[in-house]
């Protein structure tokens, strides 16, 4: 890792994203943050090292996984995670024009964010055509010279585009909350051991054989050494159609005696067998 030079973390940009929130958030202003065009980008940039970290969007309260995030930490070599972060999510509905609701004609935002205000689009919209953008500050910039259209986006987002704001908090649910994964390249990145902290791991496994019982055994191990799953996600394998790779994260320390156990256990029973990374479990900052 570089010493004496500032730090350069990737994001899912342009500027005002929430993914920018959560790397604000994470790294306080400890980095230089470059937004990217895509979460694809993000992963790339970590990998040809030409950023220092990637800060990448991996499952929201309401919406769960996003899938993108899943498949690149499946895909791509040299990946690691190496912290999480929560970020509260409002969503505001904003235009360059001061419009009623009801006249607006054409909606724009991230899949995400559209799907976590379905009930305001439902309810409160009058059943505009919905475009989805690369990112929910891409729909700002989108709707520049569209007449009768807005988007979706964060607070932040605002003033950086001097937008005016339709409507406040929007989203169905008032805990609306996406956790993000920081990831490096796993070559330059030297692990955490500080016996104070509260470590998660997380890991992909696929089991070898579809029999009865596979998921039961391949949970059991975790079971026998008392170790609690925080998430477990399933992912079609994408190789034939009832197969999948299972996401799973837990509390504990990757050079744990017990994790050591449970690990290599769950790893025979395995066809595909990735450890994605072991970092601090996230603490809101006062
Ligand atoms: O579009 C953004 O602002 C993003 O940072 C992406 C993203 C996502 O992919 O989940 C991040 C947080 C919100 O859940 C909505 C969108």
């Amino acid at each position: 890792m570089k010493k004496d030079q500032t730090l350069k973390c990737g994001y899912l940009g342009p500027k005002g994203t929430f993914s920018e929130i959560a790397a604000m958030k994470y790294f306080s202003e400890n980095v230089s943050l470059i937004p990217l065009q895509s979460i694809s980008d993000v992963f790339e940039m970590v990998q040809s090292k030409e950023v220092d970290f990637g800060v990448v969007p991996i499952e929201n309260s309401v919406e769960g996984s996003v899938n993108i995030t899943m498949d690149l930490l499946f895909e791509k070599s040299d990946i690691q995670v190496v912290g999480e972060c929560v970020v509260p999510i409002k969503h505001y509905l904003l235009s360059y024009e001061s419009l009623e609701l009801a006249e607006i004609k054409k909606l724009f935002s991230h899949q995400q964010a559209i799907g976590q205000c379905g009930k305001f689009i439902k309810n409160r919209l009058n059943n505009p055509e919905v475009i989805f953008t690369a990112s929910t500050a891409n729909a700002c910039e989108m709707i520049k010279n569209v007449p009768k259209s807005a988007a979706i986006g964060s607070e932040n987002i605002v003033n950086i585009y001097n937008l005016k704001v339709l409507a406040k908090d929007i989203q169905d649910s008032k805990s609306n909350s996406t956790r993000f994964f920081v990831i490096a390249n796993s070559d330059s990145f030297t692990k955490f051991e500080d016996p104070e902290q509260n470590y998660k791991t997380s890991i992909i496994c696929s089991p070898k054989h579809n029999k009865p019982g596979v998921l039961y055994n391949m949970l059991k191990t975790f079971k026998e050494k008392n170790i609690n799953l925080t998430r477990i996600e399933s992912r079609p394998t994408k190789k034939q159609l009832g197969e999948y790779s299972f996401y799973i994260d837990f509390e504990g320390y990757i050079e744990d005696k017990d994790v050591i156990t449970a690990l290599d256990k769950l790893e025979k029973m395995s066809s595909f067998f990735k450890i994605l990374g072991c970092y601090p479990k996230w603490k809101e900052r006062e």
